[in-house]
């Protein structure tokens, strides 16, 4: 069983809309896969079923082979939501040490996340002293001190300036070569071309679940955020075949 996460005829409705109409998909594991789509069109909705608090209408979400939300996951689950969940009142280290406690690891492993997201220099601040992009980086601290096996990141790079992206991106791939698996949410198409596989999702659906060269191929341009165009409107109602 190769497949960190498997979805099946997923339908999720909230509120009164009808928000994930119909998703199949899979996460091979030890890879890192974007998630991408217009502001509104599931994203976070499919993150939150994946990691088991969203309530589902139908379908399936197995999760390294469990029920997604199941008990014994607990641990083996990583997710950063887009807001920071941070105790503003203690220190970046103390955070994370506290994070790292909770998932039985050490002072070691608590301060290697603090490095590896950039934030050794600021390791004795307060977090309610943090810019919002330091802070966001201290959260995805926390999520990773744990060293889930799978890591579910919702926009972890937002307000980090181009150096810092590079490095965060540079560091999931490293923990994807040690077996992890990635699922990360972006707007930004350059970090699209840095994924192993891409999942884009419009109005609740799904119109594309393949390696950037392959949307790119079938969108026929090189360029992707062209090519996500294209496919979008592709699968606008009443238009048909403008992706080949
Ligand atoms: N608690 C809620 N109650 C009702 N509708 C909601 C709720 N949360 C989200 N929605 C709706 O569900 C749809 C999908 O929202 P979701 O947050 O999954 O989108 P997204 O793709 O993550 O967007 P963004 O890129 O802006 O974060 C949107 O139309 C949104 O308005």
């Amino acid at each position: 069983m190769d497949d960190a996460i498997a979805v099946r005829s997923l339908v999720v409705n909230r509120g009164r809309r009808r928000v994930l109409d119909g998703i199949d998909a899979v996460v091979p594991r030890g890879s890192v896969t974007g998630l991408l789509g217009p502001s509104g069109s599931g994203k976070t909705t499919l993150m939150r079923a994946i990691v088991g608090v969203q309530v589902i209408a139908a379908g399936t979400v197995t999760v390294l082979g469990q029920p997604a939300g199941a008990a014994a996951l607990r641990h083996r689950v990583g997710y950063l939501t887009q807001a920071p969940s941070v105790y503003a009142d203690l220190t970046v280290r103390e955070n994370a040490r506290y994070f790292a406690a909770l998932h039985g690891r050490g002072h070691v492993e608590a301060d290697r996340a603090v490095t590896d997201v950039g934030l050794a220099s600021a390791a004795r601040q307060l977090v309610g002293n943090l810019s919002g992009g330091q802070r966001s980086r201290a959260s995805l601290a926390c999520a990773l001190v744990g060293e889930p096996e799978l890591v579910v990141l919702d926009e972890p790079t937002v307000g980090q300036d181009p150096v810092l992206r590079a490095d965060l991106w540079a560091r999931f791939h490293e923990l994807a070569a040690t077996g992890k698996t990635l699922l990360v949410s972006s707007h930004v198409m350059d970090e699209a071309a840095r994924c192993d596989r891409l999942l884009l999702i419009r109005d609740g659906r799904l119109i594309a679940d393949d390696t950037p060269d392959a949307v790119r191929a079938a969108a026929g341009v090189e360029d992707l955020d062209e090519a996500f165009l294209r496919l979008i409107k592709a699968g606008e109602p009443g238009r048909t075949g403008e992706a080949s």
